[in-house]
């Protein structure tokens, strides 16, 4: 028997636990009549302390054929006839598309039947095979059946938007193309794509068709505002973004075709398809993910071009998500003033067709000539600021000093006990997040709930007991950030976290990964007998992630014991020097309370393998905010040190790169606080 799940987490799997609210989704309040509805979907959030047992794609390819199952290998996929099907067949006869129309996940497990819809996890495939199904789930099958009110709301929506060109005024649709640059898309493109405009809300409105082009699973809204010279995008999906898989455009894909363009946005779909006619499929999250359930619907393409966007994180997105489609099958659009992204081309007059013929392999050797580096080197040089990474909006100066958040970085981070460091590092991952970095929090010591309700605060900057009819706004925000944790709690072997780690990586396109503490990995295995070696051994594994997955791993790691008004330095760090070593940046909470009064931190950068600069600053602990900020009326300033024993140069006041402020009153004296939630923003 099949067992299918719900919502479209892998129950035996989801160590990942996302949130525990549920709620509004930003829709225009037009468009919700009535009071907003709450919805909580507690038992949608199965949070399990068994780890996963990966599987590998021999041990999928093994067991299929000890039980005489044939199957076919693909880029990401086993293809496998699905037994599913077989019962429909008998009622509807549709035998030629059932054949091997099953599609196993090779680096998960995960099926998906194309026919039926059916979806489930490894685990769930092995209780079928070997009739174990689980009787109270049976017949609950059929993939993600959309929530009732969802497809209400959906149907709606759609019944309400209209094709541009039957708008009753012309200045409107005039303006309304202007807005979304569509002035030289064509109505024949609108109409193939079946995009609507929605006037109450001035959105465009993007299906999501199910297979065959009939049903309507969900929908994209696209509105525009203009700020001053710019106008500003916000994006709403139904259903809510982690579970809005519509690879845009896929009605129109025939099962002949054996290429297609993929890119970030919807109208870039259509620019391109316009003008080269090639197939194009638009990812439903753009450049923030490539969730593994798309991956069945691009087996059928020996080749992959991925044209994302025009910015460093879209080549970097790009050369991710080859990854996981098989780097051999795809080609990367490298960004650049002449290749802008594809509607932006399209209104240039550029040659679309002459762009994606200088795509680049994605794929190349462990050994590789400079030829094939110069191009990415100068995409570094010619971005130098994006290469530098993301910027922090709470922690300017930390931007000065380590100059941004970039991937595939080992950030190690210390500090004396219960001096701040679990509070500290969670603002300084929120910050990140709320920019779009998509996170992992392993919090072994305290309670999930407990760090959630940390962030919570920090990202609603108040107290939110005083506040709780503001609960749900801040919960519905803090919902839709790109933010996972491990359920772990206590010891763990590093192996299980590795195996975690990888596993989000692959599903939720983790970029930032946080480890509080590694204390908590020493304790396993037979590692214990000499814990030096244990560290060590530890670092390396996270170090070696973090280059592999070009995924940032932050690792708070305890001080060893010193005298208590002493300040830490980088060899204060538990262990050898491989922790130091091994790390590109060391950062050390300093905690100088018996000189300065209770709450004054200090946040020292004591290594910067980016490029150098290390220094120290103040930090001021808000209490009831929870939150870190530069203090407004201090006196103390950026200084930049030579080494851990004292500060020898300040940095020069103003005017040039790596200047700091007079004081940090500057930092804070902006009129607008960046971390405040910008309703006109997207929050994902
Ligand atoms: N600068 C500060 N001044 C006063 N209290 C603080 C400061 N920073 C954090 N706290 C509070 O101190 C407590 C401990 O903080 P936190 O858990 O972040 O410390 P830690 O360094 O991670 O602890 P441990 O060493 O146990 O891991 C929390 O209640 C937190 O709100």
């Amino acid at each position: 028997m099949w067992v299918l799940l719900r919502g479209g987490y892998p129950l035996r799997i989801l160590l990942l636990l996302r949130g525990e609210w549920m709620g509004r989704r930003g829709l225009p309040r037009s468009l919700v009549p009535g009071s907003p509805r709450r919805r909580y979907r507690k038992d949608a959030l199965p949070a399990l302390e068994v780890p996963v047992l990966p599987v590998t794609a021999t041990e999928i390819r093994q067991y299929l054929r000890a039980h005489a199952i044939p199957f076919q290998d693909g880029h990401s996929c086993l293809r496998a006839p699905s037994p599913f099907v077989k019962a429909l067949q008998l009622k509807d006869q549709t035998g030629a598309t059932a054949s091997f129309s099953l599609f196993i996940d090779k680096t998960t497990g995960r099926f998906l039947c194309m026919t039926s819809l059916a979806e489930g996890s490894w685990e769930d495939f092995q209780a079928s095979v070997e009739g174990r199904g689980d009787g109270a789930r049976e017949g609950v099958l059929l993939g993600e059946a959309p929530e009732a009110e969802d497809s209400e709301e959906v149907r709606r929506i759609w019944d309400r938007a209209i094709p541009l060109w039957e708008l009753p005024e012309p200045e409107e649709a005039q303006l309304a193309r202007v807005m979304f640059g569509l002035t030289k898309v064509t109505d024949d493109a609108l109409r193939r794509f079946s995009v609507r405009y929605l006037r109450p809300a001035r959105s465009l409105v993007f299906p999501w068709l199910s297979p065959g082009g009939l049903g309507l699973r969900g929908l994209k809204l696209l509105s525009a505002e203009g700020q001053g010279d710019e106008v500003h995008y916000k994006e709403t999906t139904i259903p809510r973004p982690g579970v809005y898989h519509n690879l845009f455009g896929l009605p129109l894909i025939s099962r002949r075709d054996v290429e297609v363009v993929l890119t970030g946005r919807e109208l870039d779909s259509l620019a391109l398809n316009q003008s080269t006619g090639l197939p194009t499929l638009a990812l439903p999250r753009g450049t923030a993910c490539l969730p593994p359930a798309l991956l069945p619907y691009l087996e059928q393409f020996r080749r992959i071009v991925l044209w994302l966007g025009d910015d460093l994180r879209s080549w970097e997105a790009a050369k991710l998500f080859a990854r996981k489609l098989n780097p051999k099958r795809c080609s990367l659009v490298r960004p650049g003033d002449q290749q802008p992204r594809a509607l932006e081309a399209l209104n240039r007059g550029l040659n679309l067709s002459r762009i994606l013929r200088t795509a680049l392999p994605a794929w190349h050797k462990s050994i590789v000539s400079f030829r094939q580096l110069r191009e990415e080197v100068l995409g570094e040089l010619s971005n130098v600021e994006q290469a530098a990474g993301i910027r922090w909006n709470r922690f300017p100066d930390l931007n000065r000093l380590l100059k941004g958040h970039r991937k595939g970085e080992l950030t190690v981070f210390t500090g004396p006990t219960g001096s701040g460091k679990t509070t500290f590092i969670s603002e300084y991952a929120l910050d990140l997040c709320t920019q779009g970095v998509n996170t992992l929090w392993g919090s072994f010591e305290i309670s999930n709930v407990r760090l959630a309700r940390v962030m919570l605060t920090q990202f609603a900057v108040g107290r939110l007991e005083e506040q709780l009819d503001k609960y749900d706004e801040w919960a519905d925000r803090f919902e839709d950030l790109p933010l996972y944790f491990m359920t772990f709690h206590g010891q763990q072997s590093i192996r299980t976290v590795i195996d975690t780690m990888q596993h989000a990586v692959y599903v939720y396109d983790i970029c930032h990964v946080v480890i509080d503490n590694l204390q908590f990995m020493m304790g396993h295995e037979q590692l214990s007998t000499d814990r030096i070696a244990a560290q060590d051994y530890i670092v390396g594994a996270f170090r070696k992630f973090a280059t592999d997955n070009s995924c940032h791993v932050t690792l708070v790691i305890h001080p060893r014991k010193e005298d208590d008004d002493k300040e830490l330095q980088t060899a204060s760090i538990f262990g050898s020097a491989k922790a130091s070593q091994e790390a590109d940046n060391v950062l050390i909470l300093q905690d100088r309370k018996l000189v300065t009064g209770p709450g004054k931190r200090y946040l020292q950068v004591s290594k910067n393998r980016f490029d150098g600069d290390v220094g120290v600053f103040p930090l001021e602990f808000n209490k009831s905010s929870l939150t870190f900020s530069i203090p407004p009326k201090s006196k103390a300033r950026l200084k930049k040190v030579k080494d851990d024993n004292g500060l020898v140069t300040k940095k020069p006041s103003s005017g040039k790169k790596g200047a700091v402020p007079q004081n940090s009153e500057t930092c804070l004296g902006q009129a607008h606080h960046p971390y405040q939630p910008d309703p006109s923003k997207p929050s994902r």
